[in-house]
């Protein structure tokens, strides 16, 4: 079966960058992406290429070459679902905020009104394509959804999940170290396969495009993401040791990436993780296994996120406690509100927990971040507390106690600590001298991120202090 028309439901951090490689490399086949939010739609079809509603490198130039050509973005979900003969899925698959499960399991109310749409719009038969992360054995709830609530039409459901990561989302997507397709092992089944693989077969080669069982295929993301997390949450854990040991945790890094074994990626000590998903499916997997009545795996998957926020929190306090004890009435410039370099994206940013605990403390925090506008950081902080139960009228108050610039000199200015929370490439590339000479003495600097040259600022008069480091 050749596939001609390609649906996505959900433009977004997926979504939007998987579609658009896909039309790049594709071009017989026609790809409309929709999503019932029209501003991220309407910033989709931007003729000014920077307003795209994601930032990722390189991904303006494929926009620029598919768009209008193959690739189109709109708000008509009906009619694309209808026109398409092969649907993926890519909305949001949030921890659930309320009732069973909060807290811990995924919320697939997106989801499954996808499933129920595609159920009450389509005529003909279709492929349909998990490609948002969601918990094991979901395609046959989506089975029995589509197949109760459908108009006789044939669903074959496959899993392929995506292992982007933001800042580098267009390089993965080219050069996948693997994409991964799971399906039903019935002869529609791997036919439904073998359409995917072609898809992908018009840029990868065949040892790049791994093909499962539909279960394996879901599980495989959640335990791909857990085994990421769990080498940072182990290197973030030993950080704190050689603290308090003068061992210095980059070179305990080294050290042990260079063992074949252990490998030397995903070993950067840091403020913590974050990002939309490495929390959010750790604790979903830590969920399934409750439910399937494992208690100890549980325990042990569950450790990763214990050791995050003990992370973002021991950050924190180093700050407070540097400080003489207390930052109330003290200024504290942040360097990056991000979750990593590279990305507009501050979904579970440490900086977000950073910042509500130094806030907690009386700081002022003033921010500065190449691609995080006021409004989101703000933003972030205010639903922070709102699902705190923080009254609205508290809210506003604290939020006073932030302040967000345009420019690094702005926010650093009069500061008595700066605090490199995201490792953008141009805080290295800054004057510390002239930063120097503005700040409060003695002026601290606290590198979440291990990026400065600590001998340089030392040199300079700063007290600096690393993740790690003695
Ligand atoms: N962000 C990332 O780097 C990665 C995310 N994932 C997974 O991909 C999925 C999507 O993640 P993101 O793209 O980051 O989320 P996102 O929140 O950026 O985008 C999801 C979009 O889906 C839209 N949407 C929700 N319901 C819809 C519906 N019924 N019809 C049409 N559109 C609808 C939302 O309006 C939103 O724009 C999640 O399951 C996530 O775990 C997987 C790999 C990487
Ligand atoms: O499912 C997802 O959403 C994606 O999650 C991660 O991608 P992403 O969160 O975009 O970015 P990462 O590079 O994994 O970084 C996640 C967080 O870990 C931090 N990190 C990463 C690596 C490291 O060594 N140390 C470290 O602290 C980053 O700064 C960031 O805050 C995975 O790397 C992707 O494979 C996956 O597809």
């Amino acid at each position: 079966m050749k596939i001609k028309n390609i649906c996505c439901l959900g433009a977004g951090y997926v979504g939007g960058p998987t579609m658009s490689v896909i039309a790049l490399k594709c071009p017989e086949i026609k790809v409309t992406v929709v999503d019932l939010n029209e501003k991220r739609i309407a910033a989709w079809n931007e003729e000014d290429l920077d307003k795209l509603p994601v930032y990722e490198p390189g991904l303006a130039e494929v926009v620029k070459e598919a768009r209008g050509r193959n690739l189109f973005f709109s708000t008509d979900v009906d009619s694309a679902i209808e026109a398409a003969d092969m649907i993926f899925i890519a909305v949001n698959t949030p921890t659930k905020n309320y009732g069973e499960g909060k807290g811990m399991a995924a919320d697939l109310k997106f989801v499954e009104l996808c499933a129920r749409q595609i159920a009450r719009i389509a005529k003909n038969d279709k492929i349909i394509v998990e490609k948002s992360t969601l918990p094991v054995r979901t395609a046959e709830t989506l089975q029995t959804i589509l197949d109760h609530t459908g108009n006789g039409v044939k669903f074959e459901v496959l899993s392929n999940p995506e292992f982007l990561a933001e800042g580098t989302a267009i390089e993965d997507l080219l050069n996948a170290d693997r994409v991964l397709i799971g399906g039903n092992q019935t002869e529609s089944g791997k036919k439904a396969i073998q359409a995917l693989v072609d898809v992908y077969a018009h840029w990868l080669s065949p040892k790049q495009i791994l093909t499962t069982n539909v279960w394996s295929s879901e599980l495989s993301k959640l335990t791909a993401n857990a085994f990421l997390a769990q080498r940072i949450s182990s290197i973030n854990a030993l950080s704190a040791l050689c603290e308090v040991t003068e061992a210095d945790v980059d070179e305990v890094a080294t050290a042990i990436g260079t063992d074949s074994r252990i490998g030397p990626k995903f070993l950067k000590a840091s403020v913590g993780f974050g990002g939309s998903c490495f929390q959010k499916d750790i604790l979903n997997l830590v969920y399934l296994c409750r439910y399937f009545n494992l208690p100890e795996v549980a325990n042990y998957w569950e450790q990763i996120t214990i050791l995050n926020d003990y992370q973002k929190y021991r950050f924190a306090r180093k700050i407070i406690t540097s400080l003489f004890n207390t930052v109330s009435d003290k200024k504290i410039a942040f360097l990056g509100w991000a979750f990593k370099k590279d990305t507009n994206d501050t979904r579970e940013s440490a900086a977000i927990y950073v910042a509500e605990h130094l806030i907690e403390d009386g700081a002022e925090i003033h921010v500065y971040d190449p691609k995080v506008s006021e409004e989101k950081v703000k933003a972030d902080m205010s639903y922070l507390w709102e699902l705190k139960g923080v009254a609205e009228q508290k809210i506003q108050a604290k939020l006073k106690q932030i302040f967000v610039y345009k420019s690094p000199e702005e926010a650093l200015n009069q500061a008595h600590a700066v605090a490199v929370l995201t490792e953008w490439d141009e805080f290295k590339t800054y004057d510390w001298n002239e930063i120097y000479i503005n700040m409060y003495k003695p002026a601290f600097v606290f590198d979440g991120r291990n990026i400065l040259d600590a001998e340089k600022l030392k040199a300079i008069g700063f007290q600096i202090k690393g993740i790690g480091k003695g």
